[in-house]
């Protein structure tokens, strides 16, 4: 039986959405991994990185118990169809729809409940939304995760990331779906001839954006396409998979990244994967609890670390065309 649907596409940094609602709960079954694929095929469907279906957590079996804390349950599944935790760009577009429709009473603060917990999202004056993203974990072998605070501030990358024939040490980070974050500054590359160092790229701050040509030079360019799906090393350090975030130093406190999303592939944005990776640079730098600037190829986004270590993400979110689709 065929089943019209009704959806709104929005995105943040340009990390795009087909947002669902659903708010008795009923399209938990249609909207399986097939469909979600089916969905956001970027030709024959909608087309996008990730579909968010909107759902009030009492009506949603697995997270229910989450209820009394949060009304709504963000059930987010990448674009091949699988679950993930968290998605940092989709809860705040997710918060901005349910602001918008008037589902999220009259304050400017909504949780709103994730595989990975409950997430408190605010509206900022500015028209930005800030999420509390939680603190960042270092996953051990196994999978499991030690506390962030216990990790020392000087820690060895931990993890190997091998795409085709290169590789790259990486740290890994869980925010609290999981990451590898690899900083390329210190790697050989025509970038030399770009200035481009540890302590930025000369005259690159103000660049990064949605202009692709300027984002991709040096290090982000030598990458060439990320087509392949990565693998890591040791081999049980990520028995789910995990997201890749590709590192280089834009001056103080800012930072730019390339991503390779598990279950996508190479996106313009993430907001776990980006919390991640100034999670890991302000180990690198000896610079805990302070805000950093994250420049991705869709735009902008600010990742302050407070000093209990909840991850605060601060960014744009957009909604833009709705419909109706048969599935
Ligand atoms: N784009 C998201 C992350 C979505 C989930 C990710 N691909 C995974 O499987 O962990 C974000 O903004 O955080």
């Amino acid at each position: 039986m065929t089943t019209h649907i009704p959806f709104v596409k929005g995105h943040g940094t340009e990390n795009d959405f087909i947002l669902v609602p659903d708010p008795d709960g009923s399209m938990g079954d249609i909207l399986a991994g097939h469909v979600v694929r089916r969905l956001t095929d970027r030709y024959a469907g909608i087309g996008a990185d990730g579909l968010i279906r909107v759902v009030r957590t009492a009506a949603a079996p697995d997270v229910a118990a989450l209820a009394d804390r949060a009304e709504w349950f963000m059930d987010y599944r990448n674009a091949d169809g699988s679950l993930a935790e968290m998605c940092g760009n989709g809860v705040r577009v997710m918060a901005r729809y349910l602001f918008d429709h008037g589902l999220a009473g009259d304050a400017s603060e909504l949780a709103v409940a994730t595989r990975g917990g409950v997430r408190a999202v605010r509206a900022e004056p500015d028209g930005q939304y800030t999420v509390e993203m939680g603190p960042a974990t270092q996953p051990v072998a196994g999978g499991a995760a030690a506390g962030a605070r216990g990790v020392p501030e000087d820690a060895e990358p931990a993890v190997e990331v091998i795409l085709g024939r290169r590789s790259w040490p990486a740290v890994p980070v869980a925010v609290p779906n999981p990451h590898a974050v690899v900083f390329l500054d210190d790697e050989p590359s025509a970038a030399a001839s770009f200035g481009e160092t540890k302590e930025g790229r000369a005259g690159a701050s103000e660049a990064a954006g949605p202009d692709h040509g300027v984002f991709l030079d040096g290090h982000l360019g030598d990458l060439g396409l990320l087509a392949a799906v990565p693998s890591f090393r040791p081999e049980p350090v990520f028995p789910d998979g995990a997201n890749v975030e590709f590192v280089v130093s834009r001056g103080d406190r800012h930072i730019a990244l390339r991503v390779w999303e598990r279950g996508v592939g190479e996106t313009r944005s993430c907001g776990t994967g980006v919390c991640a990776a100034a999670w890991a640079a302000m180990r690198r730098d000896g610079e805990a609890a302070a805000t950093y600037t994250v420049d991705v190829p869709g735009g902008r986004l600010v990742v302050t670390e407070r000093a209990d270590g909840q991850l605060l993400l601060t960014g744009p979110a957009e909604l833009g065309v709705q419909g109706t689709i048969a599935v």
